[in-house]
Formats: C-alpha cells, structure tokens, sequence
C-alpha cells in the first residue's frame, strides 16, 4: 500500500511545506492538495511544497477542466515537474458544482470533457504541438516551449489521476487514467468502485494493475478516538451534505439529512451541524479515532483493492501529531 496526504491550502502555505516535509520523513509517498478557487492557489502551493521537500510526489487533488484551460494547467503542473525534478502528478476531476456557481461556470459535460482532456494533457506533457478539435475541448496548436520532446506514442513525464466518485466517471477513470481519487473512507464505497473502473480498464483493454486506486479519505486519527471523532464531525457534514443520495442511502443514511444539514451550513451555524452528525455518519463518512481502529481501517480497504491511502483533512486534533501516528502506522505495513 502507498500512503499519501492531503491538504486544503486554507492556511498559510508555510505551514503545510513543514507538515510535508514531516510526512516525507515519515514515509508518504504522495502529497496531494486540493483546488477550489477560494482557497489558496493550488500550484503556488505546490511549487512551494517541491521546494521543501525532496522525494515526495507532488499533486493537484484535484484541479478540473473548467476554471483554466488545459494548455494552462498543463503548463503549471509541468512548472512544478521542473521545480521538483520529475515530482508532479496531475488530478482532474469534474469540480466543484458549488463553487462553479459563484464564478458563472456550467461544468457541463464533465465525464466527456475529462475523457478529452487526459489524451491532451498528455500530449502537452510529451511535448507535442496539439491540435484537437473535441466536443468540449478545442485546441489549435497549442505547445509547451520547455518540456523535453518525448519519442513518439510516449504519455509524456507526469502521471494523470482522475478524480471520481460516480459510476460513469470511475469506469471512464479505468479506461484512461494513471490513477483514481476517489473522496470516500468506508470499504463499502470501494467495494462499489474498485469494480467500476476495473470494467473501464477491461474495455480498453488495459492492465488494471497499472491503476493506482487511491481512497481520498476525511481521516482523523488520535490516542483519544472520541477527540478524533468530534474533529472530523465538521467535514463530516460538509461530505454528507454534499453527497448524492445513493451514496447515503448506500449507508443506511436517510438522505433527507441533507436538509438539515444544508440548512446550517447556510447559515453558518457550524455547532447545531456537528449536533447532526451521528456516530454511523462518522464510521461511513470518515477514518476516525485511534491508531489501532484507524489501522484496521486501513487494512480492510487494502483488501478491497485500494492501493495508496491518501490520509485527508482534518488528519487530527494536532496535525504534526497526527502525521506522525500514521508513519508509525506506515513503518508496520
Ligand atoms: C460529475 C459527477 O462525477 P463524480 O465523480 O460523481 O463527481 C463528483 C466529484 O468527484 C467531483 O465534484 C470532484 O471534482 C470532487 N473533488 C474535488 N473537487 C474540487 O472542486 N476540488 C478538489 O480539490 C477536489 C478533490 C477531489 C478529490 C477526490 C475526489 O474523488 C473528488 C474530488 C457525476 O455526476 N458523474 C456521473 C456521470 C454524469 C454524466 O454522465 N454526465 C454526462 C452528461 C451530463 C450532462 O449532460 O451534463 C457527461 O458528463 O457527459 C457518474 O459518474 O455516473
């Protein structure tokens, strides 16, 4: 199994090039940091975390097709593959419909426009001048002028990850992806998805071996598992709040919590949302409490096929202890 980490760059960008640093050392393989615009810029970020840190690979977790376009993305993360020498990999997924909304963005056609732009990523990546004339991405000679000209039918230097949770989008992931992030904690959610995208790469005749199956999860770990409880229980509810009704319904969840739980986050009433948040939304929607549950946990999804445990916000009650307790969770896997 690899281990990897996550981190919302909703605090000073300082702080989270030490916690990576501390997670390299502790022996994650993979930083990941996610992309919503009100946030921090993911690839400032990532630039400053190549710099800090010297073997761990860097990633967006993910950007999308809709708030730059491809020609630009690949540009950024291919600055941070020089920046940190061969390091980067790129996550793409649909976005955020919510966040859309505040910029005018549809992100219409996600499955189809991901699907695009993969083979266009790529093509930047090798160094080529592409010219694509897609149903939702089009390009016309578009060129990265410092990336090295791989030999022909190579994918270019930086691995790209898909980021998915829906049927569609994990199967379309298997056919042509590197990777797959998909934002969920329980195994029933990846004895869901594993399937999924082996069907995909199984149509396109791929190697579902060569897919590296990464669980994106909200993860919180501490010597006291209800403290580790009650500081997922926020982001708990963001996810619940945020997730289909199928997903819900798949843990026994009564969707209609969404009202409620909508309803205060709306008005930003934060302590009536962590009152809504019951010990089976907990168990379903996180990796929460002490090293030996969260150890547990993490052998139950290696069984199910997931292959790298990115370990997500909030992590812990202490950030640096957490990250800590999950190397020594690494040292004995
Ligand atoms: C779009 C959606 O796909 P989904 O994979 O469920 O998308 C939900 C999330 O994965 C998506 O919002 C991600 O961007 C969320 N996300 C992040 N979103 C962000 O904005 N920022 C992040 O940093 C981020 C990180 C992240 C990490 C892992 C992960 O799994 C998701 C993450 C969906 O509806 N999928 C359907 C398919 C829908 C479909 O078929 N659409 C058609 C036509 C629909 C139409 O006509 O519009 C099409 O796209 O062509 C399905 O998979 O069955």
């Amino acid at each position: 199994m690899k281990f990897g980490i996550e981190f919302v760059p909703n605090e000073p960008v300082l702080n989270l090039a030490s916690y990576a640093k501390t997670a390299e050392d502790e022996g994650f393989e993979f930083v990941w940091v996610t992309d919503h615009y009100n946030n921090r810029d993911v690839f400032s970020t990532l630039s400053v975390l190549s710099m800090a840190t010297n073997r761990i690979k860097i990633g967006a977790g993910v950007t999308n097709p809709y708030t730059r376009n491809p020609a630009v993305t690949a540009s950024a993360i291919a600055t941070v593959n020089d920046i940190s020498g061969g390091r980067a990999v790129l996550g793409i997924g649909p976005g955020d419909k919510s966040t859309f909304e505040t910029l005018g963005l549809s992100g219409d056609k996600p499955l189809s426009t991901i699907r695009e732009c993969v083979g266009v990523y790529r093509d930047l990546f090798a160094g080529k001048n592409v010219f694509f004339d897609g149903e939702n991405i089009k390009l016309k000679g578009a060129h990265l002028d410092f990336v090295k000209k791989s030999a022909d039918g190579d994918k270019g230097a930086i691995p790209v990850y898909v980021g998915a949770q829906g049927p569609k989008m994990l199967e379309m992931a298997g056919a042509v992806s590197d990777g797959v992030l998909i934002n969920a904690s329980h195994p029933d959610d990846f004895r869901f998805a594993v399937p999924q995208i082996r069907a995909g790469a199984d149509v396109a005749r791929r190697n579902f071996n060569e897919i590296d199956v990464a669980a994106y999860t909200c993860f919180s770990i501490d010597a006291d598992a209800d403290a580790a409880k009650k500081k997922a229980a926020p982001v708990v509810a963001f996810i619940a709040a945020g997730a289909p009704d199928t997903i819900l319904s798949r843990h026994g969840i009564n969707p209609e919590i969404k009202k409620e739980l909508g309803a205060e986050i709306s008005k930003g009433n934060f302590k009536a949302l962590n009152s809504l948040v019951s010990d089976q939304m907990i168990d379903k929607f996180s990796i929460s409490g002490d090293s030996e549950f969260c150890e547990k946990r993490m052998r139950e999804l290696e069984k199910t096929g997931v292959t790298q445990l990115v370990a997500g916000s909030p992590l812990g009650v202490s950030k640096e202890k957490a990250i800590k307790n999950i190397g020594k969770i690494i040292r004995i896997f």
